[in-house]
């Protein structure tokens, strides 16, 4: 990409509101864009700059050429997207809005997501026609290209993207059929997401987890066995698994120190064990008050992440069941908190917290 005339001024390092009048210029510039493997977006003709440390610069150019850019778009190899996130768990949201098959494949998302190579996201969610009455359906691809059922940070970001799309002020509610059934995401008056997470599931083979129920069906503070040392662990399912621990049966790390772990190390050794049928999501979690928890998180399909709602909502779960907390917590996630309720009324839990545009783009296909 060429850049004529340049100078630069730095800008706050907040990403920029996704307004609608930036929404209306991107749209109309989006010939002026760049490829995958650039972080570098264009406004009418102004570039931004978005580095590592989040620090934005504005640069002018008189002209920007990418004519390899233009090549695809005539042939349709671009990808037109919206970038968010909730508490740092990071997606690329795409409007499917026309069309009931995701706008590109799993191998395309895997690409997408990769960090070095590719845009960098947690994963890709697409916002395609409602089924069954309802307004919306959310599907998602993990960063490695496998398509879990829900994603609790990516229904909160789905919610602010249609709102954004359909031009919506303020609080607004949507029905989103999502592979775990019915999810209703609220836009609140601040901005924040209120999103009702539905009943968790706790039947063993529902989960899905091989390891046997010992509380009825549930599992719940039982022993699981990873690389030779004894876990206690609960088992519950948002629509996607999760394997809640607390810590091991005895020895040191009794109490779990989250800021300890070493997650890259143990964290694919829960995901890929054996009694785990679909593979599994595990939150560690510290109790640090019977309303405030603490967890780090190693997701299936897209390991460390800074921020997991499911696995929120599930450690909740978990902690009641467990006689560890009240059923209405905050949760420290790495990338910030969520407010967790699981109500007593309907059995379902609710989530409350940010969802975040960060930029516009198009990145070829
Ligand atoms: N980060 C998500 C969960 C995304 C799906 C997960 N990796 C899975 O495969 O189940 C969330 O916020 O819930």
């Amino acid at each position: 990409m060429e850049i004529a005339a340049a100078s630069t001024v730095s800008v706050a390092p907040q990403p920029p509101r996704l307004t609608n009048a930036f929404s209306r210029k991107l749209s109309s510039v989006s010939s002026l864009s760049f490829g995958s493997v650039e972080r570098k977006y264009c406004l009418g003709n102004a570039k931004l700059r978005v580095s590592a440390s989040s620090s934005v610069d504005v640069v002018t150019a008189e002209k920007i050429s990418p004519a390899s850019f233009l090549d695809k778009r005539e042939t349709g190899g671009v990808l037109h997207f919206v970038k968010y996130h909730g508490l740092g768990n990071d997606f690329i949201l795409v409007d499917n809005r026309d069309s009931s098959e995701p706008k590109i494949t799993q191998e395309q998302a895997a690409k997408l997501c990769d960090r070095n190579f590719g845009v960098g996201a947690d994963g890709v969610i697409f916002a395609m026609p409602g089924v069954n009455g309802t307004d919306y359906t959310m599907r998602i691809f993990n960063s490695d290209g496998s398509e879990p059922e829900m994603c609790g940070n990516g229904v909160r970001c789905f919610a602010r993207f249609i709102a954004e799309i359909e031009n919506l002020q303020g609080k607004n509610s949507f029905t989103i059929h999502t592979g775990a059934g019915l999810i209703v995401p609220e836009i609140q008056d601040d901005g924040q997401v209120k999103v009702d997470m539905g009943i968790p599931v706790l039947k063993a083979q529902d989960v899905p987890t091989k390891l046997p129920g010992n509380k009825g069906e549930a599992v719940i503070q039982a022993e699981l066995v990873v690389d030779g040392v004894s876990w206690n662990v609960t088992c519950v399912s948002m629509g996607n698994p999760h394997c809640v621990t607390f810590g091991t049966k005895g020895g040191p790390n009794q109490k779990l120190k989250v800021d300890d772990l070493n997650l890259p190390e143990i964290g694919p050794k829960f995901e890929h064990h054996e009694m785990f049928p679909a593979r599994t999501n595990t939150e560690f979690v510290e109790v640090l008050s019977r309303s405030h928890l603490k967890m780090r998180v190693w997701e299936r399909g897209a390991g460390a992440t800074l921020a997991c709602g499911t696995g929120a909502c599930a450690l909740v779960v978990a902690a009641v069941l467990e006689g560890r907390a009240n059923r209405k917590c905050t949760v420290d996630l790495p990338g910030g908190p969520l407010e967790i309720e699981w109500k007593q009324e309907d059995n379902h839990i609710y989530m409350t917290g940010p969802a975040e545009a960060v930029f516009y783009g198009s990145a070829l296909v």
